[in-house]
């Protein structure tokens, strides 16, 4: 087991619920989301992400874990979804020795944070236990605390929030303590509770086959819940279930609930899960996975223009933007010469639009790109940056402007090195109001697919709108 290397922070500034690392226990937020009493107190919270499988069922030849979404490895956004939570001490990864190498240096890449490494094993619930191993401390050389809580969570489920985490620790906690208090007192005889599992409804009926192929019965769909994760147990529950299980268990089991309430007699609270919880499968649940990343980061624009005039052709676009794109929140800065200081405003945005209202220098074009060099958001995700210039097509012919803007193409090439799209929209700056009109909304459609899109096809284009 070793620690992995750190070297920047993923996401230095968006950590969603306080102080990162700091291991101790809960944070003063959503509590009441999770039905939990204000001011309630946990022990330490670890997570094992299992990341030791070959992924057969991609048909790909690298483990789906190791496939690239958007130019990112899969398994990094589960690992960002995870450090995200502050009150997550330690999380240990399984991965093979023949990956250990490409997993140290995608944490190595993305700066994950308090992540150990585990070997695999040859089934999931060998690499499961092989994670609580590491967390238990009676391991040679462990540096790991043995947590309170575990949460396990498969590395190939990249959308996993805070709250559902919270969750399903606040059920196996809160639950487990309040009914072995009963319990001690000798007034409950049902099972105590000290895990809890996310569950999604059924999408299918599942049919039992019989031995020649035919259906032998069906299942009521209303009745059953297809179990998901994270999942989460008092460590000592889950690590004496392993412990006890049988290497059937261990071969052919897939389902870590039913261990504590087999070899435990802990009775798993279900808690219902959204549905981006599913699991990377198959090869076009990549497709889905990145619809989906791409749809998170386009929900908000930043227009910069390069003029404080309120008249200004660049302001007029971002009224057209924001009513055109009314499901993307759109915020605005000015950069002029003087004070164009934007490193206040870069933080969770990954769309810029340019706009060069008073002259086709890209000065703070170059100044932007060179902000977001320094800062970690192309690290994480393409960040689309669309400059956009805006004169008269009647007064200066497009085809004379198109040659004088030829150094976006080289300009375009050395930002995509460094994760950043960029892309030129030529806007007609008509004096023909209706005109005017036409070419802002053309704009605006355009700015909206570059957005969405974040297609590196089109990278270095100029487009006329
Ligand atoms: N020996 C194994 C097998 C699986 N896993 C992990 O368990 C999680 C869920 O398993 P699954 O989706 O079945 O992954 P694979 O076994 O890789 O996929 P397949 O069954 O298609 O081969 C994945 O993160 C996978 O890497 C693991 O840590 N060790
Ligand atoms: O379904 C599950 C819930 O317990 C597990 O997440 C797990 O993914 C099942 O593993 P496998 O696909 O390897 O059988």
């Amino acid at each position: 087991m070793e620690s992995g290397p750190c070297s920047r922070p993923a996401e230095p500034r968006h950590c969603v619920s306080g102080r990162a690392g700091a291991g101790l226990a809960f944070p003063a937020f959503p509590l009441s989301a999770a039905g939990a009493e204000p001011g309630s107190r946990i022990g330490t919270v670890a997570a094992v992400l299992p990341a030791g499988g070959c992924g057969e069922r991609m048909g790909v030849r690298t483990p789906k874990q190791f496939c690239r979404v958007l130019e990112r490895p899969l398994i990094s956004y589960t690992l960002q979804a995870m450090e995200r939570v502050c009150w997550i001490k330690d999380i240990v990864v399984t991965v093979t020795g023949e990956n250990m190498e490409a997993m140290r240096s995608i944490i190595q890449r993305y700066g994950h944070k308090r992540i150990s490494l585990a070997e695999a094993g040859a089934t999931r619930h060998r690499s499961i236990f092989n994670g609580l191993k590491a967390l238990a401390e009676d391991q040679p050389g462990c540096e790991l605390t043995r947590p309170e809580v575990v949460i396990i969570h498969d590395a190939v489920r990249p959308f996993v929030e805070e709250d559902i985490l919270l969750r399903v620790v606040l059920a196996a906690k809160e639950h487990g303590a309040m009914i072995s208090q009963i319990w001690l007192q000798n007034k409950l005889s049902s099972i105590p509770i000290e895990a809890a599992g996310a569950i999604r409804p059924l999408v299918s009926t599942v049919v039992s086959p019989s031995a020649d192929g035919h259906l032998d019965h069906s299942l009521d769909r209303a009745k059953h819940r297809a179990s998901e994760m994270p999942q989460a147990f008092h460590f000592d529950v889950i690590y004496e279930a392993y412990q006890k299980c049988s290497d059937f268990d261990l071969e052919f089991g897939t389902e870590c609930l039913q261990l504590a309430l087999k070899y435990c007699h802990r009775k798993a609270k279900l808690v219902e899960g959204t549905p981006d919880l599913w699991k990377v499968t198959y090869k076009q649940d990549l497709c889905a996975a990145e619809a989906m990343i791409k749809e998170k980061i386009s929900q908000e624009i930043c227009v910069v223009v390069n003029t404080k005039d309120e008249e200004s052709v660049g302001h007029l676009l971002e009224e057209v933007l924001r009513n055109e794109l009314n499901c993307i929140k759109v915020t605005s800065t000015v950069l002029d010469r003087t004070s164009g200081d934007i490193e206040n405003f870069i933080d969770q945005c990954y769309s810029f639009i340019c706009v060069n209202v008073v002259s086709s220098e890209s000065r703070e074009t170059r100044k932007l790109l060179s902000i977001l060099e320094e800062s970690s958001l192309p690290l994480l995700y393409p960040v689309v940056v669309v400059l956009v210039h805006c004169f008269d097509f009647t007064v200066v012919p497009l085809a004379q402007k198109m040659e004088n803007l030829v150094w976006i193409r080289e300009l375009a090439k050395e930002a995509k090195g460094r994760n950043v799209l960029l892309s030129g929209v030529l806007l007609n700056h008509s004096q023909d109001e209706q005109k005017l009109q036409e070419s802002l909304v053309q704009s605006a459609a355009i700015i909206a697919a570059l957005v969405k899109e974040r297609n590196s096809a089109l990278v270095g284009q100029l487009l006329v709108a």
